[in-house]
């Protein structure tokens, strides 16, 4: 695992953004762990947010001219992230995202920042269905842009309707990369490597989700 996946790893359980438990989840699963990026609510937790998210682009090497966040959640990443670029890797990209509702007033539209054009690099959290995702790619598409591909924070790695992941069917559906800061893998590694076992526990209780609904590797 890169000490970046690590580092976000443990900022996640700081700011409680990943906790351990029992958790219901919207496929009506019980999970012994849940990812909620709404934790993030400091300005520093945003900055280290947006380091994480461009570290992801820059380990992948992904090619793309512009980034766009969904709303809502979408909104804070893709500008934090536009933020890490600039200050951490140098480049200064345009940024955009949608409302949920079209403005039928002043200058209109649902996009707001940068006019969609070139290769979009989606910006969101998670991806459960993959509606959000779809939304985005028929914003892109209108807009007669391209999708370069989408980073997200986590990949759960379980099995969505049929026996891939929702990130897997995205992949395969429109043909781009999905790019996560961590996997559910990553997330085992560092329970099973952490000096204090005190999580030891959820590391078996998650290995036991893992067995009953994670993808065929
Ligand atoms: O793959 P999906 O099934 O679309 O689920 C994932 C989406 O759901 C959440 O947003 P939501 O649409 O709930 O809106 P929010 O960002 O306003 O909370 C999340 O931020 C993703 O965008
Ligand atoms: O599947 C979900 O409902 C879900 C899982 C998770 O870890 N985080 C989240 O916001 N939703």
């Amino acid at each position: 695992m890169h000490d970046e996946q690590r580092e976000f790893i443990e900022f996640a359980i700081a700011e409680q953004a990943l906790r351990f438990g029992e958790f219901t989840l919207k496929s009506g699963r019980i999970s012994p762990y849940f990812f909620n990026a709404g934790h993030f609510h400091s300005g520093a937790a945003l900055a280290m947010l947006g380091r994480c998210y461009a570290g992801a682009i820059q380990r992948a090497g992904l090619e793309f001219d512009l980034l766009f966040g969904p709303a809502y959640k979408g909104i804070p990443l893709a500008s934090s992230t536009a933020i890490a670029m600039a200050t951490h890797h140098d480049r200064n990209l345009p940024w955009s995202f949608n409302r949920k509702e079209a403005k039928d007033h002043g200058e209109g539209g649902s996009i707001v920042g940068a006019p969609l054009s070139g290769r979009v690099l989606i910006i969101d959290d998670v991806i459960t269905a993959g509606t959000a995702i779809g939304e985005s790619m028929a914003l892109i598409e209108a807009a007669g842009a391209t999708a370069a591909g989408v980073v997200v924070a986590l990949d759960r790695q379980e099995r969505g309707q049929g026996d891939i992941s929702a990130i897997e069917d995205v992949r395969r559906r429109y043909g781009i990369p999905v790019i996560p800061i961590v996997t559910l893998a990553g997330i085992l590694e560092y329970l099973e490597t952490r000096a204090d076992d005190s999580l030891t526990p959820h590391a078996r209780a998650i290995q036991d989700y893992r067995a009953r609904y994670g993808i065929q590797e």
